[in-house]
């Protein structure tokens, strides 16, 4: 029998319904998108696993009517949705075909470990954990989050940004810019899964990076050599950065973009916050041509923050 590219309605950790593709074969469905396959030419673009709240083995996520509405499905759910519209961003408006630039195959695999608190791109593919309930939920419920470590996949590939101190502030905050980028809705990033008994707070905020407790000046720079010195700390000031620069011009679009040409096309693996700057610069003048409003915007959003 045929294998059918077909969509399904799952509900996602938050409860809410959406729509999935989802491929059917051998009577039962599968949480496979085939729909990028134009792109790709290589199968299935989007394949969402279960670890089963081990950390070894992945198994296929499976239904037997195409409704994904059991509370054990909710994580896998939104994880196959959020990479589907990860993938779509960079295709659609950056024109990277997947990760790789090259129609790569997307994994992501749910319920890793027991109460595990955080998600991580591990080379090949996404992760997620469940949290324990109160740090955290299901943390693929949050489309920042998705977006954000799909993003270090794509920094991985482009730029590969050490992961420490400086550049790997820098790995950090651009994964938090492009999130920021298609979860427009706000500038908060892991809002939609940390702390769910706790209303309207989040994990970090790229308008206001202090009020969890990030510096959003380089004259507040945190030397450290915890967290690989720092990196989800001192990312505060390239995000206060971008923030400057996507409200200044009002248009998180262009902004994106610039960020994406600067990451695929200007940084390396040692870049610091200065070399940042000029990859931005040299971005938005290879965009929009010199002598551009964004440049003169963007050079005010960086030495806002006390880099130059
Ligand atoms: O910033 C991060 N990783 O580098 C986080 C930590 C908790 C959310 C999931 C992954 C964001
Ligand atoms: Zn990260």
């Amino acid at each position: 029998n045929a294998i059918e590219y077909v969509v399904g309605t799952g509900t996602g950790v938050a409860g809410d319904t959406k729509s999935i593709n989802t491929t059917y074969k051998n009577s039962t469905y599968y949480l496979e998108d085939q729909t990028k396959y134009m792109y790709t030419q290589k199968g299935s673009t989007i394949d969402t696993y279960n670890f089963n709240n081990g950390t070894s083995s992945q198994y296929y996520m499976t239904d037997t009517d195409n409704v994904w509405n059991t509370t054990t499905q909710r994580a896998g759910v939104d994880a196959h949705y959020y990479a589907g519209k990860v993938y779509d961003y960079y295709k659609n408006t950056l024109n990277r075909n997947s990760f790789d630039g090259n129609g790569a195959k997307i994994i992501s695999g749910v319920h890793y470990s027991t109460n595990y608190n955080n998600a991580f791109w591990n080379g090949s593919q996404m992760t997620y954990g469940d949290g324990d309930g109160v740090q955290f939920r299901a943390l693929s419920g949050s489309y920042d989050v998705v977006a954000h470590e799909l993003t270090h996949a794509v920094t991985e590939r482009t730029a590969n940004l050490t992961y420490s101190y400086q550049s790997g502030a820098l790995n950090e905050s651009w994964s938090d810019a492009m999130a920021s980028v298609m979860d427009s809705g706000d500038w908060l990033i892991g809002e939609d899964v940390y702390t769910p008994g706790t209303a309207g707070d989040a994990l970090r905020s790229m308008s206001n990076p202090a009020l969890y407790g990030q510096p959003a000046h380089m004259n507040q720079y945190v030397n450290t050599s915890s967290d690989n010195g720092g990196v989800h700390t001192n990312s505060g000031i390239p995000n206060k950065a971008f923030y400057n620069f996507a409200t200044a011009i009002g248009s998180r679009d262009v902004a994106g973009k610039i960020w994406y040409k600067a990451i695929s096309t200007y940084m390396t693996s040692s870049t610091n916050f200065s070399g940042a700057r000029s990859a931005t610069l040299q971005a938005t003048t290879a965009l929009y041509g010199s002598g551009s409003s964004y440049y003169t915007a963007l050079q005010n959003a960086w030495s806002a923050v006390g880099v130059n």
